[in-house]
């Protein structure tokens, strides 16, 4: 007779690239650690994930000089373990898998989580934790696309393309641990500005990731406006679980 799933079994790591410094944001600080509700913002994306099921452990990789790490809630969690990360994003997943390596099997399946993702919703967790090893949260496009070219000065249509297979990447991506390192490592050897994702990577060593469709609230906060969608989003979210938990006041 089979009884419920062993969570053992289950177990993922996730790893958070928080070591960005936010250019596109043009704040005074690291965009993660802006106010996002009154919280920082890479304070939402850690105790969003802490409540996954079926989680191992986080490694978060925090930038050298980061002073804000340790005054977070989620630091003093004995699943947080944190890491040094490098000068690209790909830089500091691959030390976060560098040292996961030491701890946990090179099969362990791993999710790779943008610190600037707060809003991904638990039932995209759960598609993603339910399909291929090797998958990615993404957004099927759902504008006219456009492809650019310049001409004296100025941005023109060069042709529109056919949409259908156009997909935007967002993060959760997933892979098994050691599989993914090695991917990461060779992209950084042979094309290091072509690897922008874990997918991109695993495609450049002959994989063919899964695409698995998520809600855009899922976008990355990389611009101010977005800081400002993210938090009506939020308190939207907020007020609707008060009123299905009957505490609206
Ligand atoms: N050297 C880097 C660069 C980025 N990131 C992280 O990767 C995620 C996605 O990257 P992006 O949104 O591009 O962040 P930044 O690089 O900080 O932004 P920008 O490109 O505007 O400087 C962020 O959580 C960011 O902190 C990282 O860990 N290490
Ligand atoms: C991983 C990612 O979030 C997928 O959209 C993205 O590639 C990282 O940041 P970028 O610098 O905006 O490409």
């Amino acid at each position: 007779m089979s009884g419920p799933p062993n969570p053992i079994e289950n177990a993922y790591w996730v790893i958070v690239p928080a070591a960005g410094s936010g250019k596109r944001m043009g704040a005074d600080k690291p965009k993660q650690y802006l106010p996002l509700a009154g919280t920082p913002l890479i304070a939402h994306t850690l105790d969003n994930i802490l409540q996954w099921p079926g989680l191992a452990g986080i490694v978060v990789a925090i930038a050298a000089d980061d002073q804000e790490f340790e005054a977070l809630t989620a630091a003093q969690d004995p699943r947080v373990h944190r890491v040094t990360g490098g000068a690209e994003r790909a830089d500091s997943v691959l030390a976060a898998l560098d040292y996961l390596s030491q701890l946990a099997d090179p099969e362990t399946s791993v999710l790779v989580h943008d610190a600037a993702r707060p809003l991904v919703s638990r039932s995209d967790i759960q598609s993603l934790l339910n399909a291929s090893a090797i998958a990615l949260l993404a957004q099927p496009a759902s504008d006219t696309i456009k492809q650019s070219r310049c001409s004296n000065g100025k941005t023109l249509v060069n042709q529109t393309l056919p949409r259908q297979q156009i997909w935007l990447a967002q993060t959760p991506q997933k892979a098994p641990l050691q599989l993914l390192r090695r991917a990461l490592q060779r992209g950084l050897e042979q094309c290091p500005e072509s690897i922008t994702d874990e997918a991109s990577a695993l495609e450049l060593a002959g994989h063919a990731p899964e695409l698995v469709s998520a809600c855009r609230s899922n976008f990355k906060i990389t611009h101010p406006a977005d800081l400002m969608l993210a938090e009506a989003l939020l308190q939207h979210r907020q007020a609707l679980e008060q009123i299905q938990s009957g505490t609206e006041s």
